[in-house]
Formats: C-alpha cells, structure tokens, sequence
C-alpha cells in the first residue's frame, strides 16, 4: 500500500481571535502536494482569518498549524514564509514603481536559489502566465487587475514556495479573466504545488478543487471530495445557501 504524503498544510483545531472576539472555533483542515483545496463559506465565516492565522497575522491561542511538518504557531510572516508558504492576498499589494521584471527578480533573489535556477523559475512562470509577457518592463502597480494576479501568484512561485495561499484573487474581475487564473492555479496544483483556494464564486472553486472545506462561523460545518460534490446537485444549495 502506497503512503499518503505528508501534508504541506495541517491545521488541527485552530482557534483564533481578534482581541475578545473569538472568531476561528477549532478548524480542522489539510492540504497535500498536488492539491487545490477550496475554502468556501459566507462573508464574515472566517476564511480570511484562517489563511491570516496560518500566515501569523492573527491571534492563535489554540490548536497546531503545521507547514511542511513544520509548527508555525506564534511565528512571525516572514518565518512562516520561510517554511515555504506563499500568500496571495485580496489586495495584491504591488510596489509602485516596479516593473513585472524588478518584481520577479526580487522574489527570485529572496529564493537564495543559484541563478540559473533564479532563471528557470521566472521563465517557468511566464510559461504559466504568457500574458505576462508583453508587460514585463511595464510599472506592475498599473497593469489590469488579472495581471497584478498573475504577477503576485508569480512572485509566490518564483520564491520557490511549495504551498500557495490565495485569498479571493479574483474579486471584482471579470468572469474570463477570473476562469484564467483559476485554470493557472489548478495548473500550479497539478504540477505538484499545495494551493488554498479561499474564492467567493463557489461553482468557480467547487469545479478547480480536489477536496472542499465550507465554514460557518468559525468552524467547518462540511468538508468533501469536490469530484462527488460536483455530482451532487443539490449540495451546493444545501451547503452553501446559493
Ligand atoms: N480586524 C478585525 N477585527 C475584528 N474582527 C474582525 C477583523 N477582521 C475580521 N473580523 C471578524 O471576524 C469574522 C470573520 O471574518 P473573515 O474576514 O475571516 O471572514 P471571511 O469568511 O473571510 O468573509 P469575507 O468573505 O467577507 O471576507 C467576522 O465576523 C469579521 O467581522
């Protein structure tokens, strides 16, 4: 019997807060190489709050997260980072006045990798994001929506990182650009990276993902094969109040 491999994301009873506000309730949830996960649930569920707690922006006072087998409870970003987790925030946050090029050399030195290896992995991501082309000497800050994405998912892989956390990417674009980076992520997952999908269209990440978590006030109230999920028509309905 083939061994399952270990997961580069464990969270195992994480409860989180926000000053007195006990907002994560024991959060239970695993992420393997290969693997698209999708967090799905209400506003004000906890999503984001998860994906922060992991990266230590959050108060956890309770349970374990572990990130390549490794606990990262209590560490700041930078550290957990270090173990190897990407974070594609709603907001993108690009450095105005870099162009695509200067940000991917910057995530590319920050690997520390050899540079023909620096190299490989920024050719490698405009082979995953050939929009990116036309647009590498141009101010990232100003490119559209979609591309500043495309560049911040491009940053996280060019780090070397071997689990991506991408929280609502595709807000507030349009549907075509959005079924773009979705395809570009599950791309990412099946070339072995971990990736947690939080996404408000939830027929978008039901269709991407391999496993899907659903939250209700700050806990996993559901959690399936998405594969059987798909086939179940009267799920998302029930689950998720559509
Ligand atoms: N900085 C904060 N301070 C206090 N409470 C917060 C803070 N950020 C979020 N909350 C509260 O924590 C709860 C969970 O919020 P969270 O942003 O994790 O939900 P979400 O599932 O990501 O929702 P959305 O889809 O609206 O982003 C909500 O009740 C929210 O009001």
């Amino acid at each position: 019997m083939r061994a399952e491999p270990r997961p580069l994301l464990e969270l195992d009873g994480v409860q989180a807060y926000y000053g007195l506000a006990h907002v994560l309730q024991g959060v239970s949830l695993t992420v393997g190489p290969g693997e698209l996960v999708a967090l799905l649930g209400r506003n004000g569920a906890g999503k984001t709050t998860t994906v922060r707690s992991i990266m230590g922006l959050v108060s956890v006072r309770g349970g374990r997260i572990r990130c390549d087998g490794r606990d990262v409870v209590g560490l700041p970003a930078e550290q957990v980072a270090r173990a190897g987790v990407g974070y594609v925030p709603e907001d993108r946050r690009m450095f105005p006045g870099l162009t695509v090029r200067e940000n991917f050399r910057l995530a590319a030195l920050g690997s520390r990798r050899p540079r023909p290896q620096q190299q490989a992995a920024v050719r490698r991501v405009l082979e995953v994001f050939p929009q990116l082309e036309p647009h590498l000497d141009r101010d990232a800050s100003r490119l559209s929506g979609g591309q500043q994405q495309m560049v911040a998912v491009g940053r996280a892989l060019i780090c070397g990182q071997k689990l991506l956390l991408v929280d609502e990417i595709t807000q507030g674009l349009a549907p075509n650009i959005a079924a773009d980076l979705g395809r570009m992520l599950r791309r990412v997952a099946d070339e072995g990276l971990g990736v947690l999908l939080v996404e408000q269209n939830s027929q978008m990440a039901l269709e991407l993902a391999d496993r899907v978590f659903v939250l209700d006030q700050g806990v996993v109230v559901h959690s399936g094969d998405a594969a059987a999920l798909r086939a179940d028509p009267t799920w998302m309905a029930q689950h998720l109040q559509l």
